[in-house]
């Protein structure tokens, strides 16, 4: 069912600073930010040569990632996303199975401007899983 690890997304209280740091420190290719406010954060990407990084900055009031700031004030790893062929049939297939899909289970347009869907952290070794459609 899953293919490519499309990205690791990395949450953050300031953008502008990580992004700094990714490219002046690391040397990195860094987009532009793009504010995502159906998702409730503003995200960047760091092109590497065989994933992407993505970094998270809470957008609005009722931001999903601002709760997990709060526990990490640092920052930290926030969800790991992978592709699937056909992320309806990977939906039903993992409902099927008893894993919860957060939301209300219709996948939504992500930051590429494909379908993604998340998993419950504490169906899957408390990590978030975000599935987007390859
Ligand atoms: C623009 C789209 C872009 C893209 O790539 O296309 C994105 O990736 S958007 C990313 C932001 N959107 C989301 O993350 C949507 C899905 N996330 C959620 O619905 C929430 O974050 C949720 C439900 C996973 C957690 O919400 P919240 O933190 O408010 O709830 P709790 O504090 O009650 O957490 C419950 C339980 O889960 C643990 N938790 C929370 N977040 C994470 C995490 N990222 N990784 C691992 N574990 C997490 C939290 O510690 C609680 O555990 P407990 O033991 O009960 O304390
Ligand atoms: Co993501």
């Amino acid at each position: 069912m899953i293919g490519r690890l499309n990205h690791v997304a990395i949450a953050v209280r300031d953008l502008e600073a990580a992004s700094r740091l990714y490219r002046d420190t690391l040397g990195a290719s860094v987009s532009a930010p793009l504010a995502q406010p159906e998702h409730g954060v503003t995200v960047v990407f760091v092109e590497l040569p065989n994933t992407k990084i993505e970094f998270l900055e809470p957008l609005g009031a009722s931001s999903p990632i601002a709760r997990f700031l709060d526990k990490n004030p640092d920052g930290g790893i926030h969800h790991v996303c992978y592709e699937v062929d056909d992320i309806l049939a990977a939906r039903d297939r993992l409902k099927a199975g008893g894993a919860r899909v957060l939301g209300d289970g219709e996948p939504r347009t992500g930051a590429h401007g494909k379908p993604v869907l998340f998993l419950h952290p504490k169906d899957f070794n408390g990590t978030l899983v975000e599935l987007e459609q390859a």
